[in-house]
């Protein structure tokens, strides 16, 4: 039987620790997808930026492509006059360049003449009669962006392990690519629990609570590139119990679950995972609060991970940003192994704590950039939807005072 939770590991050793006897990363299943579809998700390649970008000198304003030195100087007051050369149009090679003392008409996005190294807005010239009247100067380099400026040819473009998001598909399409490797791991989540029931049950049995843990590390993961299946709940008789671990994980690369790590008969999970093959049960409690009771293992041979989180839902949730997530980013080798940002802001109140674990305290982000800690208990669900992040205290700090900064685990 599994008892309490005695001995603990603090969770930066656990992450370390088991990354090195694992030998991670391991591979991953990939899957091939249209761009489209890779997005929310992690590329299973590195992308290179086989083109330069933009691939041709580009003007960024509707005017006139010029030499800067021709309009130096240039104002209202004292215009200087260039000759018409020509006009460019959108889509279309110029087949002339400038000289010095000529301008050509050139759109927004139009590709800059041969000679010209700026382009004057429309509205700072005027045609007179068949001059151009220019009314201001211009720098080198004004109102265009030369070939490669952005990203030259052989820039990376996407880590392996990187998102696929509104932040960088934009230059996965710039750059050509309509299809992609993605990280295809499969993960698995189960929820444990005879008081557990589905969503879809309308009329709660007494002491039965829908599962919300299932859903939340679901969307969790999702959130952070990594697609996970909900497989729905299992019950606590100790045979069914075992049946569905074995069904599920031979059918996974990474089963999550969540209830029943702590105590009582009902609690398999430690044994479950404690009959593993080589290196089997890895971490039996972390030193954090909330989410002691949380057990990781694997199965080497077979490259399975199982964790089974803690079964409050803030408990659950919090082990899974701060432990599981990173845990599987250093799986598929990922640079960053961090899941949004950590930073250090200065509370807005007392945040009372004590030495020895690690806490986990959801917090609030105020307007001028302080941070509240929000007082919750490990059972609280609704607390994630104001809660912008996680406030970390260390093992070794106590009470943090109103103005003094504190390490923050943002969401985003
Ligand atoms: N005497 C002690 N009691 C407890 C200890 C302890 O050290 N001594 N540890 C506490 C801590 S800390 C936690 S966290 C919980 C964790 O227990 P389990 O991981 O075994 O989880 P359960 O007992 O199955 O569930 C705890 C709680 O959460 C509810 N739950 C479970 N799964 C879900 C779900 N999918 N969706 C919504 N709610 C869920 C469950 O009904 C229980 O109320 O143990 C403490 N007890
Ligand atoms: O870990 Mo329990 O998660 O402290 O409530």
């Amino acid at each position: 039987m599994a008892g309490f939770v005695k001995e603990v590991t603090s969770r930066r050793s656990a992450l370390e620790d088991i990354s090195k006897r694992l030998l991670f990363p391991w591979e991953y299943p990939v899957r091939e997808l249209q761009l489209g579809e890779a997005v929310g998700k992690r590329s299973a390649c590195e992308i290179i930026n086989d083109m330069p970008y933009p691939p041709f000198c580009r003007s960024l304003r509707d005017g006139y492509a010029v030499r800067h030195g021709d309009a130096a100087g240039a104002t209202p007051g004292t215009p200087l006059f260039l000759t018409k050369r020509g006009e460019v149009l959108m889509g279309q090679d110029p087949d002339f360049g400038i000289s010095s003392s000529e301008a050509a008409l050139i759109p927004t996005g139009g590709i800059l003449p041969e000679g010209a190294d700026a382009v004057v807005m429309l509205e700072d010239t005027e045609l007179a009669g068949g001059w151009i009247e220019v009314r201001r100067g211009v720098q080198a380099g004004e109102n265009i962006i030369f070939k490669g400026e952005e990203i030259p040819q052989g820039e990376r473009l996407l880590a392996a392990g990187g998102m696929v998001d509104f932040q960088t598909i934009g230059m996965l399409a710039t750059a050509g690519v309509s299809r992609l490797p993605v990280i295809g791991l499969k993960i698995s989540i189960l929820s444990t629990g005879d008081e557990i029931v589905p969503v879809e049950m309308k009329e709660l049995p007494p002491g039965c609570l829908r599962d919300v843990n299932g859903w939340n590390l679901k969307a969790l993961l999702s959130r952070y590139g990594f697609e996970a299946e909900y497989r729905g709940i299992a019950n606590d008789d100790g045979a069914e119990f075992e049946r569905r671990f074995h069904e599920e994980l031979a059918g996974c690369d990474l089963l999550i679950l969540s209830g029943g790590s702590s105590v009582g008969v009902r609690d398999h999970c430690s044994e479950m995972l404690a009959s593993l093959p080589e290196p089997g049960l890895l971490v039996r409690g972390l030193n954090i609060v909330p989410g002691k009771p949380t057990l990781i293992a694997a199965d080497a041979a077979a490259k399975k991970l199982v964790v089974s989180l803690p079964g409050h839902p803030l408990s659950c949730l919090t082990v899974a940003f701060t432990v599981l997530l990173p845990l599987l980013l250093r799986r598929i080798g990922s640079e960053n192994a961090v899941c949004g940002t950590r930073t250090r802001l200065p509370l807005s109140r007392d945040l009372a704590a004590r030495t020895g674990p690690e806490e986990f305290v959801p917090c609030v982000l105020g307007a001028d950039g302080s941070v509240a800690p929000v007082a919750a208990k490990s059972g609280y669900i609704s607390v994630l939807a104001k809660a912008s992040g996680l406030i970390c205290v260390p093992e070794d700090r106590e009470t943090i005072r109103a103005g003094e900064d504190a390490e923050v685990w943002l969401w985003q």
